[in-house]
């Protein structure tokens, strides 16, 4: 970020005029891109050995802004739930980086790693992940108590706003197998909105919701970037999401569609690797939103 006074300086430059006075001159104005709040750079990822290895990452390279809610999308088996796990921290790449909020997550030691996550990063996964004895607002107290040391009150009060929001105000005092699953659902994403993350990373979060919830899912993710300022990151095969996205990456065999030649490139392919043919086509981002 740069500094008010630098930035109004820049816009602004005093300059000398005639010999003894000032006058103000607007410069030319900046256009400011923000930096990448995630990026991913040449990633590559396999799992098995021998002829049962299956290549799920073939080079991928990728940037993600803060503010902008961003679709994975492509058909089963491309590498989208493993290309979400690599960039969140959560599957280490066979070759590759990824920055994440100027920090480079794969040579972070694993205390440090685990503090980035609870610090910065949530999750949201089909399976909801509520604990079973636990009502929805404890659901998401715990997340406040043990991750951020609130108070009971704090957390209790903070617990309770996200409730509301979600419209769940109702329902506070409900265990996970007296929801619907929209309602398990919702309460999942308060529990991952609550400390307020930088980087939110969903797998299919509306597959087993209705429309209606479907919907009113999106949108929180959607408010979650535009209005937290988070970089918001989501696996899905459903093409309604696309009308709320910033970008949408298409992912199609392990490469993004645009995605050059690794070797092509520059840089040097891991060796196991070599004997794949990976040709980039097409367009990396396939759809942008300029209402956006
Ligand atoms: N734990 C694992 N063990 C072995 N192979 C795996 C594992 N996880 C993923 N794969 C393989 O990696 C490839 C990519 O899988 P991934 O789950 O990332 O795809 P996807 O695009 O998310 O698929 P879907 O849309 O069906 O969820 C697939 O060929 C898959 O079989």
């Amino acid at each position: 970020m740069i500094p008010l006074s630098r930035y109004l300086g820049r816009l602004f430059r005093a300059e000398p005029h005639g010999s003894d006075r000032l006058a103000l001159r607007a410069a030319p104005a900046v256009v400011c891109k923000p930096e990448p709040a995630l990026k991913g750079e040449e990633l590559f990822r396999s799992f098995g050995t021998g002829d049962t290895r299956s290549y799920a990452l073939k080079g991928v390279s990728a940037d993600f802004r803060p503010g902008e809610l961003n679709l994975l999308m492509g058909p089963s088996g491309s590498g989208k739930s493993t290309l979400l796990a690599v960039l969140s921290g959560l599957l280490r790449p066979d070759a590759g980086a990824v920055g994440a909020l100027g920090r480079s997550v794969w040579q972070m030691g694993e205390d440090e790693m685990e503090r980035f996550r609870l610090r910065h990063c949530s999750y949201i996964f089909q399976g909801y992940n509520l604990f079973p004895a636990l009502t929805a607002r404890e659901q998401l107290e715990i997340v406040l108590k043990w991750g951020e040391g609130c108070s009971a009150r704090e957390a209790r009060d903070r617990a309770d706003r996200v409730l509301g929001q979600l419209g769940l105000s109702r329902k506070a005092h409900l265990r996970p197998a007296e929801m619907s699953g929209g309602e398990k659902q919702r309460v999942a994403i308060g529990r991952a909105l609550v400390k307020n993350p930088a980087l939110v990373f969903a797998d299919e979060p509306t597959s087993a919701l209705d429309w209606e919830n479907g919907q009113q899912v999106i949108n929180l993710l959607t408010e979650t970037a535009r209005e937290r300022g988070a970089m918001v990151l989501v696996v899905t095969h459903d093409p309604r999401l696309t009308s709320y996205a910033d970008r949408v990456f298409e992912l199609a065999d392990g490469q993004l569609e645009s995605e050059a030649a690794p070797a092509a490139s520059g840089s040097g392919l891991p060796r196991e690797y070599e004997h794949l043919p990976l040709a980039g086509h097409g367009p990396r981002v396939r759809l942008y939103n300029p209402d956006h």
